[in-house]
């Protein structure tokens, strides 16, 4: 099943408090990476492991490392900088390709401005992260590209999904993995996740949203 909702007490708490309007902007940002990271670490749940020897303290001792898999994480511009850190704080080595897309706030089409991948996109796993997974054009836009470059193994990392956006991007990409926090109860007239966060760029940039 390619929708991974994760319900960790830890990761519920977080999003809860993050969810507080009046939050500030150093918390929500501190939060979002932390989540991030805890994505992170269900989402490379099965990486591969090889035999491994160290010498302990009480002589050589079996043990296993990481394989070499690469990675690379795909921020989306803007608000996927915010959760970042987080992943790479699991995972120090991996590349990171950037993908900068804006949503038109009126037809809510997703707005490609900028890519720049790393290479050899064929043999690494792409971990997307992206705070918000709402109507799913922003998603499908930069799995398209990605795809387009030869990668094969795709997981995105959100913080919310809308039911709407998750059917999206499952029915055009069924071998891509989502990783979200929470599963929100839908969008609002404007594409809003409802509840949701607001708007993740803003609150993790410290821009204002229109009043
Ligand atoms: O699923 P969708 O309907 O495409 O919406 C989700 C996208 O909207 C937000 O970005 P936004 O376009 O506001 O850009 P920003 O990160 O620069 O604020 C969010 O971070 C996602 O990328
Ligand atoms: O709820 C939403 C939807 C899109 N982008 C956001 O930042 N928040
Ligand atoms: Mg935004």
């Amino acid at each position: 099943m390619p929708l991974y909702e994760i319900r960790h007490p830890l990761i519920r708490h977080k999003l809860g408090v993050m969810r507080r309007a009046d939050l500030s902007t150093k918390s929500f940002r501190e939060l979002a990476q932390e989540v991030g990271a805890l994505l992170t670490y269900e989402a490379s749940k099965d990486l591969p492991l090889e035999p491994h020897e160290v010498e302990g303290w009480c002589g050589t001792v079996r043990t296993e490392k990481l394989a070499g898999k690469k990675v690379t994480v795909v921020p989306i511009l803007r608000a996927g900088i915010g959760m970042l850190d987080g992943v790479l704080s699991l995972i120090p080595g991996a590349r990171v390709s950037v993908v900068g897309i804006a949503r038109n706030e009126e037809t809510l089409e997703a707005h490609t401005y900028l890519e720049r991948l790393v290479g050899e996109l064929d043999q690494r796993l792409a971990l997307i992260v992206d705070p918000m997974l709402a109507t799913g054009g922003s998603m499908n836009a930069t799995i398209d590209l990605l795809k387009r470059a030869g990668c094969k193994e795709i997981r995105a990392l959100v913080l919310v999904a809308a039911p709407v956006g998750i059917e999206r991007v499952l029915a055009a990409h069924p071998d891509v993995s989502i990783y979200t926090a929470s599963v929100d109860d839908g969008l609002n007239e404007h594409g809003y996740i409802m509840p949701g966060l607001g708007d993740a760029g803003d609150r993790i940039f410290g821009t204002k949203q229109k009043d």
